[in-house]
């Protein structure tokens, strides 16, 4: 009851014919390649199959990456007789490796900054809006708010930074959802040290320094809003930027969901934070105006929209946050139905998922099961 499932699908999109997009399958094969982070194909029928020694395991080459398969068990290992990372179909003549929360999995202690509990201690109402609706949003370049938050010139380097990575063609279209769910191209960035082969196919790119620093200061911040609220937030492993070209959107959806078919969340996100890039972002001190409201491509959120709710139509308040740069938004990951309307420009953003990783008490479970049947 209530645990937790790993898994590296990270939302409950509904398509636009309003049917929930499946992501709830224990099994993925995460490609390799930049292009692919969040990837769910299979492993290419023509990788190479070698077999290893007089032993009954073959080494299964793809991409950068050795698994170790035994056909007669459909096993798949990361080393002959290691641990288990996936499991071979014969008659598919296919490898499918396990999920990871590649979020969760080794998730760190966050890290308090003075900055962050500074912001939160001027502005006790962020705690509060975020306590009763679960949303938070801290305005661009406004005393005691974002711009204490990141240091000047941050928001252009960390622009910058993500317009190299565009350049080079580093965001890619391949999410694990469809096309008609979201728009958006994205990479992944790692912000800590990923040590075990398992997450070394999260195949995230380093993170540029000044991204870095960004997400240090959301850091900082999650950290102060766990001080007071208690949330049992870790540290993950990555973060994600992404660009919305003209015309980008993504349907309404949670970051998280509990699916009541296995009783479990379909990932360990708890807290989302999101930090807009866009031009403007350090014109003096990003004054309003940088995003005006007829390009589009605001993040709407449903608040108190009821758990089964997929679309909004129960929403008690729509907020819509227009992404002008320096904006920080921060909600539950469990709770806020958003969306983000199409855009007529470019749009840039930075995303942090905070995770949490503890059990679900019964009680909480079976209130999001019922919730959330459909
Ligand atoms: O960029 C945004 O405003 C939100 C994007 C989003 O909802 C997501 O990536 O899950
Ligand atoms: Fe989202």
């Amino acid at each position: 009851m209530g645990k937790r499932k790993a898994s590296d699908d990270s939302v409950e999109p509904e398509t636009e014919a309003g049917t929930p997009e499946s992501s709830s399958s224990d099994r993925v094969e995460q490609e390799t390649t930049a292009g692919t982070a969040e990837g769910s194909s299979q492993c290419e029928p023509e990788a190479e199959l070698e077999a290893v020694g007089d032993s009954d395991w073959l080494s299964l080459q793809f991409s950068k990456h050795t698994f170790f398969v035994h056909p007669a068990t459909g096993r798949v290992c990361d080393a002959p007789d290691g641990n288990n990372i996936g499991e071979f179909d014969a008659e598919a003549g296919e490898v499918r490796l396990f999920a990871v929360d590649v979020e969760a999995e080794g998730a760190e202690a966050l890290q308090h900054s003075e900055e962050g509990a500074a912001v939160l201690k001027s502005q006790p109402s962020l705690t509060e809006a975020y306590a009763e609706h679960g949303l938070l949003h801290l305005d661009a370049g406004e005393q005691g708010s974002a711009g204490s938050l990141l240091p000047e010139g941050l928001l252009r380097t960390v622009r910058q930074e993500l317009e190299v990575l565009l350049a080079a063609g580093a965001l890619s279209p391949l999410h694990s959802q469809a096309a008609s769910t979201r728009s958006d191209r994205i990479a992944y960035l790692r912000t800590a040290e990923v040590s075990d082969q398992v997450s070394e196919l999260m195949d995230a790119l380093p993170c540029p320094p000044g991204c870095l620093q960004a997400v240090r200061a959301l850091e900082g911040l999650a950290a102060a809003l766990d001080q007071r609220l208690d949330l049992g937030l870790l540290r993950p492993r990555r973060c994600m930027v992404a660009c919305y070209g003209p015309g980008g959107f993504y349907v309404p959806h949670r970051d998280n969901s509990f699916d009541p078919k296995s009783g479990t969340w379909l990932n360990n996100r708890s807290l989302t934070a999101i930090l807009y890039l866009n031009e403007g972002a350090s014109d003096a001190s990003g004054a309003s105006g940088a995003w005006p409201e007829e390009r589009g491509g605001c993040l709407r959120c449903f608040l108190d929209a009821s758990p089964e709710d997929k679309r909004g139509a129960s929403a008690q308040k729509v907020v819509d946050i227009f992404p002008k740069g320096g904006q920080l938004v921060l909600f539950d990951s469990r709770r806020l139905l958003h969306e983000v309307r199409p855009t007529t420009q470019q749009r840039l953003a930075l995303s942090v998922w905070f995770v949490s990783a503890e059990e679900e008490s019964g009680q909480e479970s079976a209130e999001e099961e019922s919730a959330t049947s459909t």
